[in-house]
């Protein structure tokens, strides 16, 4: 089933055309990644996904349904995603729950059911500035999670960890999916992350962003260490680096 249909769109700010003719398809429990050049208009395809901008042209539609202009029905986790400082990281992943009126008690047992799974378990009270960056990413997931658990937009999640970390997320991510049920899209700058984490990837070109090139990631999962170093998966780098 088509869980996230864009199809044409256009976008400009004033004379600056960020978006033209810009299609993309996510399929139920499917992983695609939109690869693509800094200031392409990545994050103006998620703001317009998410319905927070509305695009010049074209219409989005999400399990069949128009959403232009209407927020709510997806989760959103942005490149800078900041834990609120002053409350424990249970309370930070339990205000999404809250928003959508559980109470306090049932919404902190929700998300606390999660802990486990997100690596976070035993770190319910602690607030954010006493984790390392990879746990804050982590939460920041996790809270993204709690607002629609089954479509997510996360705009280069691990874009500020350094490299070690980055890897063990993207392990860990995987593994998290394998037990959600979750349709993702995901933009990153990272070819080898697009290549490991995805069934999809979009290479969009610079401003205008159009989609360039569409790949297929035929690897089979699970997907590990050897990934990286298999003669598909550097195929497809050559691939995607001959049209970057
Ligand atoms: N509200 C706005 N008003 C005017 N220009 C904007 C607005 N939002 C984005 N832009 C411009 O549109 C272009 C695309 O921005 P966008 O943030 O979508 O790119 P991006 O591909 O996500 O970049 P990056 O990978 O660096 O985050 C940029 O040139 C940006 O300056």
């Amino acid at each position: 089933m088509k869980k996230v249909e864009v199809i044409g769109i256009k976008k400009c700010f004033g004379n600056l055309v960020t978006l033209e003719d810009v299609s993309i398809t996510l399929e139920e429990n499917q992983f695609v990644s939109i690869l693509g050049p800094s200031g392409s208009g990545k994050s103006t395809l998620f703001n317009i996904i998410a319905g927070l901008i509305r695009p010049d042209e074209g219409t989005v539609e999400i399990e069949g349904e128009n959403v232009i202009g209407k927020t709510g029905r997806v989760s959103y986790m942005h490149q800078k995603d900041l834990l609120l400082p002053w409350k424990t990281i249970l309370d930070n992943v339990s205000i999404p729950l809250i928003l959508k009126g559980f109470p306090k008690k049932q919404a902190r047992w929700r998300a606390g059911t999660y802990f486990e799974l997100f690596g976070l378990q035993g770190f319910e009270d602690y607030y954010p500035a006493q984790l390392s960056g990879g746990m804050r990413q982590r939460a920041a997931l996790l809270r993204t999670y709690m607002f629609s658990n089954d479509i997510m937009l996360l705009d280069e999640p691990f874009g500020g960890l350094d490299a070690i970390t980055k890897r063990n997320m993207q392990h860990w991510l995987l593994r998290v999916l394998e037990n959600l049920n979750a349709s993702i899209l995901f933009i990153t700058h990272d070819i080898d992350e697009a290549i490991f984490l995805s069934d999809k990837i979009y290479v969009l070109s610079e401003r205008p962003a159009k989609v360039k090139a569409v790949f297929d990631v035929n690897i089979p999962r699970p997907r590990n260490i050897k990934t990286f170093t298999s003669k598909t998966f550097n195929e497809l780098k050559e691939d995607i680096l001959n049209i970057l």
